[in-house]
């Protein structure tokens, strides 16, 4: 098999990316997500060309958000093509049609994570390319994100929890490769793409990135802009791995271990000597912690200035009710007690 097959730039390219980052290792199970693009389909077919040099078993899954009118046939497609190449194919439905990207996303990652978990697939492997990263970068300038969002689209993390050893882990091998390198790709392999309608419609503000902010920006100021925005991207990443290890150790120090009081508490004196990008990065730990969810940055803002505020200061309540209060050295963050809490 792969004696037949054509060895291009982009097999050497992400065959390079497998092995200098150590992303798929040898003999690994790995779950495919295969939409039907030309970027996943691109992914898989290279994926089963460079098979027999890793030794993986290989998976392809693919979720049917029940969106387009063509989604059934869509997955039938993949389905289709599953058992061409001989490769086990999941087809998952969502059990209601998700409202928004974010919450399509959210269910996909969740039941691809599921079955990696339960059918032991170490890996789920995504699609995504340099252009993906690119925009990325922009979508997140445009909204005010620091560097962790500039740099979201990382080359591997865990799809549960944050210890980064954790398996199901998710891969992304195709960020060196741009869209058009995956286009080309799919055409010289006579790859049929299955084209998602919704991928033109500039209602989205990420379609119209794509389709009018990167061209735009090709034209007058760089032509190599997908280029530049991904490199970005890479040096930001490394930045803010750093800064996160520094801000776990932190974290740890200055941050009661346990809820207390119903409450949690900070130790001001631990983090005033801190940089602020610590600081803020501990508070916003601690956000996610308390609310269970993303956070702001007002949010994180009102927390950090608590760290040199005087005794006594107070925030306004969080979302859920949460009051932050400094007590001498430390900042207390307590949930107003319900009703039927015993005193303590
Ligand atoms: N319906 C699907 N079924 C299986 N895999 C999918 C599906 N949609 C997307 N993917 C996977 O995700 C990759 C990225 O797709 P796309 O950019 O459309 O998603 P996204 O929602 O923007 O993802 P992200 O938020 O993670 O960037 C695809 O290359 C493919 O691997």
């Amino acid at each position: 098999m792969a004696s037949q097959t054509p060895w291009t730039d982009v097999h050497a390219k992400v065959h390079i990316s497998l092995r200098s980052r150590n992303l798929l290792p040898s003999g690994e199970g790995l779950l495919v997500a295969v939409s039907g693009g030309q970027d996943s389909m691109c992914l898989i077919r290279l994926l089963l060309d460079l098979q027999e040099k890793w030794n993986w078993r290989i998976a392809i899954a693919h979720c049917d958000h029940q969106w387009r009118r063509d989604s059934v046939a869509n997955a039938d497609y993949i389905e289709q093509l599953g058992k061409i190449w001989q490769v086990p194919c999941y087809r998952l439905t969502a059990p209601q049609i998700p409202k928004t990207e974010a919450a399509a996303r959210e269910w996909r990652y969740q039941v691809l994570g599921e079955i990696a978990q339960t059918d032991n697939y170490g890996y789920v492997v995504t699609g995504h390319t340099k252009s993906d990263r690119a925009e990325t970068l922009l979508y997140n300038l445009i909204r005010g994100s620091g560097a962790d969002g500039l740099s979201s689209l990382v080359w591997s993390r865990p799809i549960f929890g944050r210890e980064t050893e954790t398996k199901p882990i998710l891969v992304r091998p195709l960020l060196e490769i741009t869209r058009k390198e995956t286009g080309e790709f799919c055409q010289q392999r006579d790859l049929p793409i299955w084209e998602d309608s919704t991928n033109t419609d500039v209602s989205y503000a990420r379609n119209r990135i794509r389709h009018q902010l990167i061209p735009e920006l090709e034209n007058k100021f760089n032509p190599k802009v997908e280029q530049a925005l991904a490199q970005t991207a890479e040096l930001l990443r490394a930045d803010v791995e750093y800064l996160e290890q520094q801000a776990d150790e932190l974290y740890r120090v200055a941050i009661a271990s346990a809820p207390c009081n119903n409450g949690y508490r900070v130790n001001r004196h631990q983090l005033k000597s801190a940089p602020l990008a610590l600081q803020r990065r501990v508070m916003r730990r601690l956000l996610e912690e308390v609310l269970r969810k993303g956070t702001n940055f007002e949010q994180i803002e009102k927390l950090t200035r608590l760290i040199s505020a005087p005794n006594r200061s107070q925030s306004d309540p969080f979302p859920g009710g949460a009051i932050a209060q400094v007590e001498g050295e430390w900042i207390w963050l307590k949930f107003p007690p319900q009703v039927g809490d015993e005193a303590n």
